[in-house]
């Protein structure tokens, strides 16, 4: 069943007087964060750091970017499972993506455009630069909202966490369905590998999320300003098994097509559990990991483990 109701998923504000450390609805944002992560797994974020117009350049962007023919899409490929062009896959016809690595630098825009317009094309350059930092920058503060919630020494938090994050972005198109009976099915079930994924969308709908102990799918409407923050394996294993990492998957329900951007973060080097969050009641669940390792482990030997695997991964 699906319950296209928006109100349950948690809505949070990350307006400037929310989330800004220090202001007064800081501490309460956090919390209406991390509850929603334990719960959820995920929250949608109302968010103006792109701007309406970036909002609109940037699925224009993505027009353009896949209008290109396939040979050339195909030469988006990567070392790192998942990072690369996928499409052209029978189980999901309507699916085909890209992904920038080192998003949010403006190396890797250069180096993703270069590789799809070698005459260059200075403007999707630029866009997808700008909305990836913008991005990036919430998913900081998200990260940063949790660590304080949890009551984490404020050093494991410091002012280059950025440096130690690599953040992948990749662009989705899932056309609609073409015949009567061709299926609806935009993207299978899964979790992501990832630490934090935040998702946007044009203003075709079809992301549905399992919640913890849920029974249901939900589906839910997004507005332009609306971000979907949602862990990954990665965040699950970090937390000790507190945040839950929700099964989604993408349905498409017209026959409209639909375009998304995820922001996929990584941690560089071991991530250990921060020791706040062990104690007698909460043994450790996991050992310390390697962010890259787990998601190779999910792609291994050609198979996908579409499941949450943090605890086949590195399970203690
Ligand atoms: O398109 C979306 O909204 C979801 C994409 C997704 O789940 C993924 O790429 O892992
Ligand atoms: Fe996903």
């Amino acid at each position: 069943m699906v319950s296209q109701a928006f109100s349950k998923l948690p809505t949070v504000n990350f307006g400037p007087e929310n989330s800004t450390p220090g202001s007064g609805s800081w501490a309460p944002t956090c919390e209406s964060v991390r509850h929603a992560l334990e719960e959820y797994g995920c929250f949608v974020a109302e968010y103006d750091g792109v701007c309406s117009e970036l909002h609109g350049a940037v699925f224009r962007a993505l027009e353009e970017l896949f209008d290109l023919p396939i040979e050339r899409k195909a030469l988006n490929t990567s070392g790192k499972p998942y990072f690369g062009y996928v499409g052209q896959i029978p189980e999901i016809p309507l699916y085909e993506s890209m992904g920038m690595d080192e998003a949010n630098t403006l190396e890797g825009s250069q180096s993703f455009t270069s590789l799809m317009w070698p005459n260059g094309n200075q403007h999707f350059c630029e866009t997808v630069y700008a909305y990836a930092k913008q991005v990036a920058e919430l998913e900081q503060t998200v990260q940063r909202m949790v660590f304080e919630s949890y009551g984490i020494d404020k050093k494991s938090f410091d002012s280059h966490n950025i440096e130690s994050t690599n953040y992948l972005v990749r662009f989705t198109k899932y056309r609609g369905p073409q015949m009567n009976d061709e299926p609806n099915v935009g993207l299978t079930s899964h979790t992501d590998k990832s630490f934090i994924t935040i998702l946007h969308q044009n203003q075709v709908n079809g992301l549905e999320v399992m919640p913890r102990n849920g029974d249901e799918w939900i589906g839910f409407e997004q507005l332009p300003s609306s971000f979907v923050v949602m862990a990954g394996d990665a965040f699950l294993a970090w937390s000790n098994n507190r945040i839950h990492c929700p099964p989604h998957r993408v349905v498409m329900r017209g026959d409209k097509a639909r375009y998304s951007l995820g922001l996929f973060s990584f941690k560089r080097g071991t991530i250990h559990i921060p020791e706040e969050l062990i104690d007698d009641e909460h043994p450790q669940q996991f050992k310390p990991f390697d962010n890259l390792g787990l998601l190779s482990f999910a792609y291994e030997n050609g198979e996908v483990r579409p499941h949450c695997c943090a605890k086949e991964y590195c399970g203690v």
